[in-house]
C-alpha cells in the first residue's frame, strides 16, 4: 500500500576543495575532496496527484513556494518511475516535459523543494533536491528501494546534468565527509573527519556549476589532489580550512568578494574558505561574525538525509 505522500530532509553541502573524474558510466562519475553538511539544507515533499496515467501531466512543481524546476530532481524522479521530464530543466515550465519521449507513462507527482540555502551558490542545493525527491518519491510511491539505489539514482541525475559530482554522496553521509574514491554507493569510497562545529556563511552570489565542470578542470583537479593528500595525512576542521584557501588559490576559483571576507576573518583570528562552487564564504565558529560580517549560521549535520514525517 503506498503512502501517497512523503517528505525528506537532505543537508546542504558546501565543498572545500574536489577534483574532477569523469567516467563512460555516471555512477562511476564523480569527485574525490572534502566540504561540510550542513543543519541548514533542503526539504523535498513528493504526492501522488491522483491524476490518472497516461494524460500527459507530470504535477506541480513548486520551489520555496513559486514554480520553478531542478532537472536532476526531474531525472531521478523519471528513474523511480514517477512523471518527470527530460526538458524539464532550468526554468518554471515543468508542464512542458510532458512530451519528454518515454516518460508520459510515469505517476503524476506534485513536489515542493523548500531551501534554507540560495540555489546555485555553492551549497550543492541541486543535489539535495534531487536525492530528497528520490528517497520521498520512493516512499511516497513505495518503490521499496534501498537507500544506496536511491544515493545512485540521485547521483546519477545531478552528474547527469552537470550541477554537481560529489554533494549527493556526501550529503547522503552527513558529518563532515571525504570523498575518497568518486562515484556512487558501491563504486566511489568516502571517510570523514570527526568533527562537530558551528558553520557561519555569507552569499554574494551565484557561480555557474555547469560553467567550470564544463570547462578544463586539469588544474583543479592537480590542486584538488594535493589537497586531498594533505587532508588524509592530517584529517582535521583547520587542516580542512586550510588546503581548500590553497585550492581556491591554485585552481583559480577565487573570486574578490570571497578573498576579501576570507581575508577578514583571518585577520580577526579565524578560519574560512571558499564555497565551491559559488560566491559564497563559509568559516567556522564565529569567524565571520568577529570580523564584521552578519552570517547565517548552523552547524554540521550529524545524520545526513533522511525521511521526516
Ligand atoms: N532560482 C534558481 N537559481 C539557480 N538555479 C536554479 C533556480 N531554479 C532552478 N535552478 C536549477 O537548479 C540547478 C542549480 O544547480 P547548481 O548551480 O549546481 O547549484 P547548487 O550549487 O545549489 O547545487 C540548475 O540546474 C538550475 O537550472
Ligand atoms: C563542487 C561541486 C562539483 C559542485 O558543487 P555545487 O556547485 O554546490 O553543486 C561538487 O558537486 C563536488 O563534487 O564537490
Amino acid at each position: 500500500m503506498s503512502r501517497e505522500r512523503a517528505t525528506a530532509f537532505v543537508p546542504g553541502h558546501v565543498t572545500a576543495f574536489f577534483s574532477a573524474h569523469s567516467a563512460e558510466r555516471p555512477a562511476a562519475t564523480g569527485s574525490r575532496g572534502a566540504g561540510l553538511t550542513l543543519t541548514d539544507g533542503v526539504t523535498v515533499r513528493v504526492s501522488a496527484t491522483g491524476t490518472s496515467r497516461g494524460d500527459g501531466s507530470v504535477g506541480a512543481r513548486e520551489i520555496d513556494g513559486g514554480p520553478g524546476t531542478i532537472g536532476a530532481v526531474e531525472d531521478a524522479l523519471a528513474a523511480l518511475g514517477a512523471a518527470g521530464g527530460a526538458d524539464a530543466a532550468g526554468g518554471g515550465d515543468a508542464a512542458g516535459s510532458a512530451d519528454a519521449p518515454g516518460e508520459t507513462d510515469g505517476v503524476p507527482v506534485d513536489v515542493a523543494v523548500e531551501s534554507d540555502l540560495p540555489i546555485g551558490a555553492g551549497f550543492g542545493v541541486s543535489g539535495a533536491a534531487a536525492l530528497g525527491a528520490a528517497l520521498a518519491a520512493n516512499d511516497a510511491l513505495d518503490r521499496c528501494r534501498s537507500e544506496n539505489e536511491l544515493v545512485r539514482i540521485a547521483h546519477e541525475a545531478e552528474v547527469g546534468r552537470g550541477t554537481g559530482l560529489g554533494d549527493v554522496v556526501a550529503q547522503a553521509r552527513g558529518g563532515v565527509p571525504i570523498r575518497v574514491e568518486p562515484g556512487a554507493p558501491g563504486i566511489g569510497e568516502l571517510d570523514g573527519i570527526p568533527a562537530a562545529a558551528r558553520v557561519e556563511y555569507v552569499t554574494f552570489g551565484e557561480l555557474s556549476t555547469e560553467a567550470v565542470l564544463g570547462g578544463d578542470t586539469a588544474a583543479l583537479t592537480a590542486a584538488g589532489e594535493d589537497a586531498l593528500d594533505r587532508l588524509r595525512a592530517d584529517p582535521r576542521l583547520p587542516t580542512l580550512l586550510d588546503a581548500a584557501r590553497e585550492f581556491a588559490r591554485e585552481a583559480d576559483l577565487l573570486v574578490p568578494e570571497v578573498a576579501e571576507a576570507v581575508d577578514a576573518v583571518d585577520a580577526a583570528g579565524g578560519e574560512a574558505a571558499m564555497a565551491m562552487l559559488g560566491r559564497t564564504a563559509f568559516a567556522l565558529g564565529t569567524g565571520l561574525s568577529d570580523a564584521g560580517y552578519d552570517p547565517e549560521a548552523c552547524r554540521v549535520d550529524a545524520a545526513g538525509a533522511r525521511l521526516v514525517e
